[in-house]
């Protein structure tokens, strides 16, 4: 088997009594773009930090190229690793510090000049190349940051929250410079953030953290579509978590018994082993549909009232509650909200497939 060009091998870090990362286990090939996500304080910058060699794991293995690195330096990891920083030199010019790293690597003058230049114009900085870079805003100062650090065109390059003080459609254009540049140059990219859209926008697989541990690691589709328990059902996208007792089997297809009757289900990969406990699912709300009548294409169907509507653009999420009181939510488009009507008036029903539910571990 190759061997891959990143390893986290059973990796802890503990602070005193504190374990802020708990057994990571994560190999990361040449050319990926690795995306950690999770919420503040779940341990992606301590993770990154020790790949970076800023701390030494507390037990297991940070493998380059199959080689433990847990004691080498971070100077002595310099190359290939690469940590984007914030820190610009104030008395440079935003070019000159562009140009930085390429003078410490002894590139001529003439040629450093026309890469910083590049990478300005890549950036959309170019207009500032003489300034000083304490008469730019923050989110320019980050750029100059980026283009300083992709000058250089590293192997690996690792990056904490490099967009955070953009405006929304500075980030996006970002994302899309970011991930060319990436696929382009073939550089890995080790990505921490807390922002979904970010992550899923740009990475190739993301991997989800809480509270110190690996939650699900997988492509953003995956995780959309197939979270694997409780925590990622919750923190990606909305899903709705269902359950109940399991009743029976036909054709692959589980009935579970609900407060609100029987859930049709598709038993997948992910079945739990012990079938007389309480099976939960996860059911993406874009995948609930609302309408007047009983709809006989789908196999699932409850009666609900409407409890809130929520605009998010050009989607309105609707909060459900069934005759039982479970809470639906389900994400529709504008378009068909005003096929549906006045929905305070009348009952109407929700529905979906059983093959989108997805079977959740406890
Ligand atoms: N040097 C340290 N000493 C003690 N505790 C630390 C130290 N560094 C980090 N921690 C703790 O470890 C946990 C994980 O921190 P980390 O910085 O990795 O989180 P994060 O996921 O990157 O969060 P954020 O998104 O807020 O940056 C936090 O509870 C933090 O307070």
């Amino acid at each position: 088997m190759s061997e891959s060009l990143v390893e986290f091998r059973n990796v802890s870090k503990h602070f005193d009594d504190y374990t802020a990362v708990d057994n990571l286990n994560l190999s990361i090939e040449q050319g990926e773009f690795i995306a950690l996500m999770g919420s503040s304080g779940c341990g992606k910058t301590t993770s990154l930090r020790m790949l970076a060699g800023f701390e030494e794991p507390s037990e297991g293995e940070v493998l380059l190229r199959g080689k433990c690195i847990n004691h080498l330096k971070s100077y002595q990891r310099n190359t290939p690793l690469v940590w984007q920083t914030l820190a610009l030199f104030p008395f440079l010019s935003v070019v000159e510090n562009v140009e930085f790293g390429l003078r410490m690597q002894k590139v001529a003058k003439p040629e450093r000049r026309k890469r910083a230049l590049k990478w300005l114009d890549n950036l959309a900085i170019a207009e500032f190349a003489e300034r000083r870079v304490d008469q730019l805003s923050g989110g320019q100062r980050q750029r100059v940051a980026l283009a300083r650090t992709l000058v250089t065109e590293p192997e690996i390059l690792l990056l904490d929250e490099p967009l955070s003080a953009l405006d929304s459609n500075m980030v996006v254009h970002m994302q899309g410079v970011l991930t060319e540049l990436q696929r382009e140059l073939g550089i890995t990219f080790i990505y921490v953030t807390h922002s979904q859209s970010e992550a899923f926008a740009m990475a190739d697989r993301v991997v989800i953290m809480n509270e110190g541990r690996v939650q699900q690691i997988g492509s953003p589709k995956d995780l959309y579509q197939r979270p694997n328990n409780h925590f990622v059902a919750g923190f990606v996208g909305k899903n709705n978590i269902l359950g109940g007792q399991y009743k029976s089997e036909h054709n692959g297809i589980w009935v579970l018994a609900g407060n609100d009757g029987d859930y049709k289900i598709k038993a997948s990969e992910a079945e739990p082993a012990d079938r007389s406990a309480a099976t939960d699912f996860a059911i993406s709300a874009d995948r609930v549909f609302v309408s007047r009548t009983v709809n006989s294409d789908f196999d699932n169907q409850f009666l609900c009232r409407l409890k809130g509507e929520e605009f998010v653009g050009s989607a309105v999420v609707l909060y459900l509650e069934t005759e039982s009181g479970e809470q639906i939510i389900s994400l529709v488009t504008q378009a068909q909200m005003e096929v549906l009507g006045d929905l305070k008036k009348g009952d109407y029903y929700a529905h979906w497939q059983s093959d989108h539910c997805h079977i959740i571990k406890p």
